[in-house]
């Protein structure tokens, strides 16, 4: 009997010992032999990159170059970023060229800046990629919309969401942007002295960008939506915390202060899209008299009440979080998207503002030149109307340069689904490629040996004759996955920027350094302040007809 226990407990020793190697051995092949099998690869192909360390990758280095990159701010007048902005990308670009392999942990990541290859990843050969897993902090804050989805269930949520942006809605929405930036303006002659004030714009341009993504997002649910966009800001901040602290996995499912805040957060943000959502499918009848324009929140309950009862969907999505059938919009599906917004549409166009205000405040010869336009266009006081908007062609030049030089997404990813041909470089599945969007444009080869300077008149005809490649310019990315939102940012940008300069001349303020960093978006590392010097309506001015 007391042999027969000695030999069980062996066994199951036996046992445990085995089944710990298999994990030994697969973490060994995973964590070291999968990435010098891939290193050789790419090495027998000519593309090389910093060498892969246990684990980390290279991470170590990563983070340092960006350490010392942002410890210093940057002259004034010099719009050479991507080294402080990419600093990894800039320091072994120089070293292994434009295409190279580089470690992000255990994941390999092939860095592609050449315009043609990117044609392929993202418009001949886009069957092959796919939409790269998001870091977790940034998953909770994006929800599980376009930006996110793949497949048949983006391509659905794509062809609903898409009339949201179509210029004959959107005009709709100007009026109220319109009296938005004027109300905004307005507090601020209020509290100038000698018609000057100093405003730290990044936060200024986040309200009001924050209000019209709440209008395309909630139309006349404006009020609710504003008030949960209010709780994503919070949640925002709680993640931009977390993100600069080193990445523990699994951190995030222990109860510490901040994610204890953050998942309240969550559920109070859920609880009150549902709400909402709700509040409008029972108003449904209503709303369909009327002919406002149509938000993303009516398009969504629209498409799901035609594919099924909505208040069933509501039930199952509250109580157990899943679809009904995978391709059926729920009004989980709804509350995803109005996160996805959010998180899409309010920093970025608040970024492009910033940095544009930043550009016209630096050169004063091209403030000039964009306030003639406006007043010739718009009049010294009038709200510019849909059609004075397109005839703004110095402001869209302008814009145009300020996305070219400070893209407010620098980078974005994609995963190769299957083995795949590049160019002629044979790429593995699972390989992530990494299109540095920022440094595509500031390429000298690409846009000349001014690439670094500021000159709108590049695209005085058009944007896919300004470089030598119609491809180089892409700050709303490219093919099938293009941003939705880009017609919506350009116009808010066109419209608060036109009705700045009717009313005021831009300086930087002594207090700016120039410093643009990456925190999820590009932003100013210190802020930016800019001095607004009100101006008198000048009446010799006719605005043209
Ligand atoms: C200046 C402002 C903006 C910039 C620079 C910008 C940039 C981008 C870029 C580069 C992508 C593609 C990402 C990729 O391919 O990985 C994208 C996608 C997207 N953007 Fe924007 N965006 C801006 C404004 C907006 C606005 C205002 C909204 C909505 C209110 C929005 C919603 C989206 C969505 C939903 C996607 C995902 C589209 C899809 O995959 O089908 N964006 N954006």
């Amino acid at each position: 009997m007391e042999k027969e226990v000695v030999f069980t407990n062996w066994f199951k020793i036996l046992g445990f010992s085995f089944l710990v190697s298999i994990v030994m051995i697969r973490v060994v092949a995973y964590l070291w032999l999968r990435p010098r099998k891939i290193e050789e690869h790419f090495a027998k192909q000519g593309i090389r990159g910093p060498p892969y360390k246990f684990f980390i990758g290279n991470a170590k280095e990563i983070v340092s170059l960006m350490l010392k990159a942002s410890s210093q701010t940057m002259p004034y007048s010099s719009h050479n970023i991507l080294p402080r902005v990419l600093s990894f990308y800039h320091h072994w670009k120089k070293i292994y060229g434009a295409t190279f392999l580089v470690w992000f942990g255990p994941t390999p990541r092939l860095a592609v800046a050449d315009p043609d290859l990117i044609r392929e990843i993202f418009t001949t050969k886009s069957e092959f990629y796919e939409k790269n897993e998001a870091h977790p902090l940034i998953r909770q804050l994006e929800g599980d919309g376009l930006l996110s989805l793949k497949g048949e269930k983006w391509a659905h949520h794509r062809k609903i969401i898409t009339p949201t942006f179509h210029m004959e809605n959107l005009k709709l929405l100007i009026p109220g942007a319109a009296s938005k930036v004027i109300e905004m303006l307005e507090k601020l002659t209020q509290n100038s002295k000698n018609g000057e004030i100093e405003i730290e714009v990044s936060e200024w341009f986040q309200t009001l960008t924050e209000d019209i993504v709440a209008q395309t997002a909630f139309g006349r649910s404006y009020e609710q939506g504003k008030a949960i966009f209010r709780l994503q800001a919070q949640q925002m901040v709680l993640a931009s915390e977390a993100f600069q602290k080193v990445f523990i996995p699994g951190y995030r499912f222990l109860p510490t202060r901040r994610n204890i805040k953050s998942w309240k957060l969550d559920t109070e943000i859920k609880k009150s899209l549902m709400k909402l959502i709700q509040e409008r499918t029972h108003d449904w009848g209503k709303e369909m008299q009327e002919n406002g324009p149509k938000d993303l929140l009516g398009l969504m309950i629209q498409a799901s009440m035609k594919e099924s009862s909505l208040s069933s969907s509501i039930n199952s999505s509250l109580n157990h979080n899943s679809a009904i059938n995978s391709s059926m919009i729920t009004a989980n599906d709804i509350a995803e998207e109005c996160k996805t917004f959010f998180f899409a549409g309010e920093q970025t166009t608040s970024n492009l503002l910033t940095w544009t205000t930043v550009l016209l405040a630096m050169h004063p010869q091209w403030q000039d030149l964009a306030r003639d336009e406006v007043i010739k266009v718009c009049g010294s006081r009038d709200i510019p109307s849909k059609d004075d908007l397109a005839k703004l062609k110095m402001l869209s030049m302008i814009l145009n340069e300020s996305l070219r030089l400070y893209p407010p997404i620098v980078a974005t990813i994609r995963r190769a689904k299957a083995d795949v041909d590049l160019g002629g470089c044979q790429i593995p599945l699972g390989t992530e490629v990494l299109i540095p969007i920022l440094a595509v444009h500031h390429d000298q080869a690409i846009w000349g040996s001014d690439a670094n300077e500021f000159n709108p008149a590049r695209f005085s005809e058009g944007v896919a004759r300004a470089a030598k490649h119609p491809v180089a310019y892409i700050p709303f990315g490219l093919g099938v996955r293009q941003c939705i939102g880009q017609n919506l940012a350009i116009l808010q940008t066109k419209l608060t920027l036109a009705i700045i300069l009717q009313r005021f001349t831009l300086r930087l303020s002594p207090q700016y350094k120039h410093a643009p960093t990456v925190l999820m978006l590009l932003h100013p590392q210190y802020g930016a302040p800019i001095i607004f010097q009100q101006r008198l309506s000048n009446p010799t001015i006719v605005k043209s007809s």
